[in-house]
């Protein structure tokens, strides 16, 4: 399934951990619309090679999710671009994009690459550290961000980020209900069938990532209770 619009539930794995052969095939053939690779920290051209490789014997769609310009690589289906929007630090929304596009910008295509608009909001995760992320927000301010991602920006995704954190559902169902066009990815701390589903009755996509590490059975089940 090559529509972005269409996902319902992904998988991101981290090109920094360790994954046999056969977890691999298992996540692949789950089910799951998609595979992200991507990771916040010890992303190197390496490790995302190899795992992109190892991917690609399946037919599943393979999406980069870039978090440093030194391992982006051909050979994915889609690149996803984070900006985020609740960063202190121009840094990570709009500079290192400037850098990357004033060197590559010839190279680019651009039906491939997806921008997507984070909102993080666990203080403790590495990405909020590492962005500076300005997490002391209530329901509206992330509802601003939304509509912002949605009709200032128009951004295609607006990524509500609680990583290694389960969120709160009715934010999400309040961020849900004032976008349209920009689809509402949900990710953080998902760790049974009953939490993908409850997140899934309001994003449009929801991300399955740590799991996959620490309960490959309980990551599995997650696809149907997204998917139905
Ligand atoms: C040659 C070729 C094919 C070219 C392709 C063209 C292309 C796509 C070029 C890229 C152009 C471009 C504009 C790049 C942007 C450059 C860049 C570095 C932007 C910054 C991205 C950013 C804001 C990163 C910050 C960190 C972040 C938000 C990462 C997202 C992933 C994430 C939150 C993972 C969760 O963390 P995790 O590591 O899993 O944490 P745990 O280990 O605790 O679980
Ligand atoms: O690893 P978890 O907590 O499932 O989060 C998934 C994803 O949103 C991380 O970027
Ligand atoms: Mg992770």
């Amino acid at each position: 399934m090559y529509d972005i619009r269409e996902w319902r539930h992904v998988f991101k794995l981290d090109p920094n951990k360790e994954m046999t052969d056969g977890q691999l095939e298992l996540v692949c053939e789950s089910g799951t619309d998609a595979v992200i690779v991507g990771g916040t920290d010890g992303v190197t051209l390496e490790n995302v090679l190899d795992l992109m490789a190892r991917i690609r014997r399946f037919s599943v769609p393979c999406v980069l999710e870039v978090s440093n310009m030194e391992s982006v690589t051909p050979g994915f289906d889609f690149y996803f671009i984070p900006t985020v929007l609740n960063s202190r630090n121009t840094k990570w929304m709009i500079d290192l994009h400037h850098k990357a596009v004033k060197e590559f910008g010839e190279l680019m295509n651009w039906n491939e690459i997806f921008m997507e608009g984070y909102c993080i909001l666990n203080k403790d995760c590495k990405a909020a550290k590492l962005t500076e992320a300005n997490t002391d927000l209530d329901d509206k301010d992330v509802v601003a961000y939304a509509r912002m991602a949605e009709h200032m920006y128009r951004l295609p995704i607006f990524y509500l980020e609680y990583s290694g954190q389960y969120g709160n559902p009715q934010l999400v169902q309040k961020v849900k209900s004032v976008l349209n066009e920009t689809r509402l990815f949900y990710g953080g701390g998902i760790e049974n069938e009953h939490q993908a589903k409850e997140m899934a009755q309001f994003a449009d996509t929801v991300v399955v990532g740590n799991l996959v590490y620490t309960d490959l059975q309980a990551a599995l089940k997650t696809v149907a209770a997204v998917k139905g």
